[in-house]
């Protein structure tokens, strides 16, 4: 028998099904190659195909293709069935994890072979895509409930933002990733000024809608590859990967200017004054450590404090 009707014999769908039928599947596509990482099966793409894996590994991942792995998936096993039978977009990411070989097979002519071959087998691969669905949402409730949890953990409860136990534990890392590729990490050090006399004047209260606000600005001002996390009561950090002090300085320059023009609403609907920012910039070189650039930006930031507050100073 030639190598691929063997391997297509071997694979859990085909198995135990006659050479005529194999000759069909065979003639019905080519397999494909993958490489390492690229993305076979993706919740936003349609999939028409069932995909029998002929040699290698696939991984299957539900946030995105580089979140956990969920399953691995081992020579002749299959992916797709659950979406081909259920007519619905792929509930996960699928890729390769090394080098693999896959032999499509298109939904319309699975269905074709079912129906003819043996209508109960349709009845029994709908059974196990319920099974297999049963599964997979209990593996997705048990991971959102895993990452709220650490989530919670690393999360400033006030602002949304990251919170100082995060940074601690991810500045080192993000550090020595941005010397490790020759890259430069800016750091943005962020305090609002007379914040003890905003909170004398508007109450805990008010302050607290103050700082709601602030969290707000930096966010919206950030790419969706910079971090921001509030480190003190009233002190928040900005890490901006692969980004130049000039890059660095404008973004902090829009922070402050939209923070100087925010208009703060209290709770009980009455306006209060907004609320100014001094900023620090530092900028990481190969020799950088988290407490140098740290001790660096707060140097700038107590020169902005220095030079009358609402400035930035690097
Ligand atoms: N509302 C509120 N206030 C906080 C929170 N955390 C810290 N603060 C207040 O922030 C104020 C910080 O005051 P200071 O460190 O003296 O600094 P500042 O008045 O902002 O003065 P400069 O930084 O020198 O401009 C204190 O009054 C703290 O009570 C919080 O979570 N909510």
């Amino acid at each position: 028998m030639p190598l691929l009707i063997q391997e297509l014999a071997e694979t859990e769908l085909l198995r135990q099904v006659s050479d005529d039928i194999l000759k069909q599947v065979l003639a019905h596509a080519e397999p494909l190659g993958f490489s390492p990482g690229e993305v076979l099966l993706s919740p936003e793409q349609d999939n028409k195909h069932i995909y029998l894996l002929l040699s290698g590994t696939l991984t299957v991942h539900f946030d995105s293709p580089d979140s956990p792995v969920i399953r691995e998936i081992t020579e002749g096993f299959s992916v797709g069935e659950m979406s081909i039978i259920g007519d619905t977009a792929p509930s996960a990411y699928v890729k390769a994890k090394g080098f693999c070989r896959v032999f499509p097979i298109h939904r319309d002519f699975l269905l074709e072979l079912i129906h003819n071959a043996q209508p109960i087998a349709y009845n029994l691969l709908r059974l196990l895509t319920q099974w297999m669905k049963a599964n997979t949402q209990k593996i997705i409730n048990d991971q959102v409930q895993i990452s709220e949890l650490t989530n919670q953990a690393n999360i400033d409860g006030l602002t949304g933002l990251y919170n100082r136990r995060w940074l601690d534990n991810a500045l080192p890392r993000i550090l020595s990733q941005m010397i490790g590729i020759g890259q430069p990490l800016c750091v943005l050090v962020i305090d609002i000024d007379y914040f003890k006399k905003y909170n004398d004047l508007h109450g805990h209260q008010g302050g607290d809608i103050a700082l709601i606000y602030m969290g707000n600005v930096v966010r919206s001002n950030i790419r969706p590859y910079d971090f921001a996390a509030r480190i003190g009561g009233e002190e928040f950090m900005v890490l901006l990967p692969n980004t130049n002090l000039t890059v660095g300085i404008a973004l902090a320059e829009r922070i402050r200017q939209e923070t100087e023009n925010q208009v703060i609403a209290h709770p009980d609907g009455a306006a209060m004054p907004s609320i100014t920012v001094s900023i620090g910039i530092a900028l990481s070189d190969a020799s950088s450590t988290s407490k140098s650039l740290f001790s660096a930006a707060d140097k700038q930031l107590y020169s902005a404090k220095q030079s009358g507050r609402n400035c930035v100073k690097y």
